[in-house]
């Protein structure tokens, strides 16, 4: 268009009309800094079930986000464009978090994919519900015991799901590995260039007979078994849920693309039982560009990344420009995110956007005074959504089958699972 370079670039679906305005701000504000660049936002959001045909048919917009779990397989297969030499310009380049950059980075230690938002999951709990059926939306619970005596009061009193799962689209296999973790386990172990399946461990069958305990004991979890990610966020949002895991920092979301009221929200840290190795499954996103892109397209791709994802972490005048023009769309500014650089960085940029801050910030501190102090574990590392792929059907058999065999469906899942890991 008229000799601009033209970007496609991800906006997330299904926005509420103040995120849509605030993004279409910041584009607005990237244009006439950058006069030559034509952006043309398109609605893209990665899912499992759709990323794989969207990069296979080369209908990914020229800059699309992934999670950790995806872009070392990207970067191998070289599937992304290569953008290390445009990132190693950027100011900052050189001071992401280091296990963070790994997620992004190539053998080499060369950047293709720029880390964006970092996670911790957390409990996320309806405080409106939990008034309603006499708990206390102060102390939400800090041990898996409270989470299910909390769902079955919730679910008794309220005829609401006490506590929700995801199970679709590779999210019940995420959410069952991070009670893995929670309860002190792993999925997989890593022995020098070889990984073991660890998908059946005694802390994973003890996670899912919690769960089969709250939804066949309890009738706890009311009657929707097939959430992912988008879906639960909704019905959260809209005060048919109690208490589900997910990213800690998905206050935004769930403002941006369901209209939840501040005064319901409240996150917890998760509970961790089972000793020292239990542990907070972290995660994040990273941006990518398509490997179709040409070198001006590839250029003025990371000029967007660094405008709109990263240099507001880092620059205060970013910072502010950003916070201002979010705040003033009435969309959420300071949910709890964990820090792509270090902790310093983060720390200053909240000073810095303190002023703009508008989420429920004391509903979240049962979470962020905790969130920097639980024991961060990364996502499993090898074949990681596949491995989760083969965990959904489990989690989804717990919950609709009173007579699933929690060891003997995870040992059938092991020996796929270690195909997998032997392939690599
Ligand atoms: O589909 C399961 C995958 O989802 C994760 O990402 C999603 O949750 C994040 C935390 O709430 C959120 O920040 C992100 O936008 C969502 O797409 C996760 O990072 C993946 O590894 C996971 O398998």
């Amino acid at each position: 268009a008229d000799g601009k370079t033209v970007v496609n670039v991800s906006l997330d679906p299904g926005l509420e009309q103040g995120a849509i305005d605030a993004f279409n701000a910041r584009v607005a504000q990237f244009e006439s800094a950058n006069p030559s660049i034509d952006l043309v936002p398109r609605e893209y959001k990665w899912d499992a079930t759709t990323f794989t045909t969207q990069l296979a048919g080369g209908t990914l917009p020229d800059v699309f986000t992934v999670p950790f779990t995806d872009g070392r397989g990207l970067i191998e297969r070289k599937q992304i464009a290569d953008i290390s030499g445009q990132v190693a310009g950027l100011p900052y380049a050189g001071k992401f978090n280091k296990e963070i950059a790994k997620a992004g980075s190539a053998d080499d230690g060369k950047m293709w994919a720029v880390p964006i938002a970092a996670h911790g999951q957390a409990l996320h709990y309806n405080r409106t519900l939990f008034t309603q059926a006499g708990l206390d939306p102060d102390k939400p619970p800090t041990s898996w015991e409270e989470i299910r005596s909390a769902a079955k009061q919730i679910s008794e009193k309220t005829g609401q799901a006490g506590f929700a799962m995801m199970t679709s689209g590779n999210t019940g296999g995420w959410i069952a590995t991070t009670l893995a973790y929670a309860f002190g386990g792993r999925t997989e172990k890593l022995e020098g260039d070889t990984a073991k399946s660890t998908v059946d461990s005694p802390e994973m069958v003890k996670a899912l007979q919690a769960v089969k305990a709250m939804r066949w004991d309890d009738n706890s979890m009311g009657a929707n078994f097939l959430y992912e990610w988008g879906t639960i966020n909704q019905d959260f949002a809209a005060g048919r849920i109690g208490m589900y895991v997910s990213g800690g920092g998905n206050y935004g979301s769930l403002k941006a693309q369901n209209a939840m009221k501040p005064e319901d929200y409240g996150v917890a840290a998760l509970p961790l039982t089972g000793g020292a190795n239990a542990g907070v499954l972290g995660g994040g996103t990273l941006a990518a560009v398509s490997a179709k892109a040409e070198e001006p397209v590839k250029a003025a791709a990371v000029k967007w990344i660094d405008f709109y994802y990263l240099e507001k972490l880092t620059n205060k005048d970013a910072a502010v420009a950003d916070a201002k023009t979010t705040a003033d769309s009435g969309q959420a500014v300071g949910s709890p995110e964990l820090p792509v650089f270090d902790k310093a960085a983060f720390d200053e940029r909240m000073t810095w956007i303190a002023q703009y801050v508008n989420v429920p910030v004391k509903q979240m501190t049962p979470y962020t005074d905790k969130m920097f102090g639980q024991p961060l574990v990364p996502e499993p590392t090898r074949s990681t959504q596949q491995v989760y792929a083969l965990l959904d059907p489990v989690v989804q058999s717990v919950l609709t089958d009173r007579g699933a065999d929690i060891g003997s469906l995870l040992n059938g899942v092991r020996t796929q699972a270690q195909a997998l890991l032997d392939k690599k």
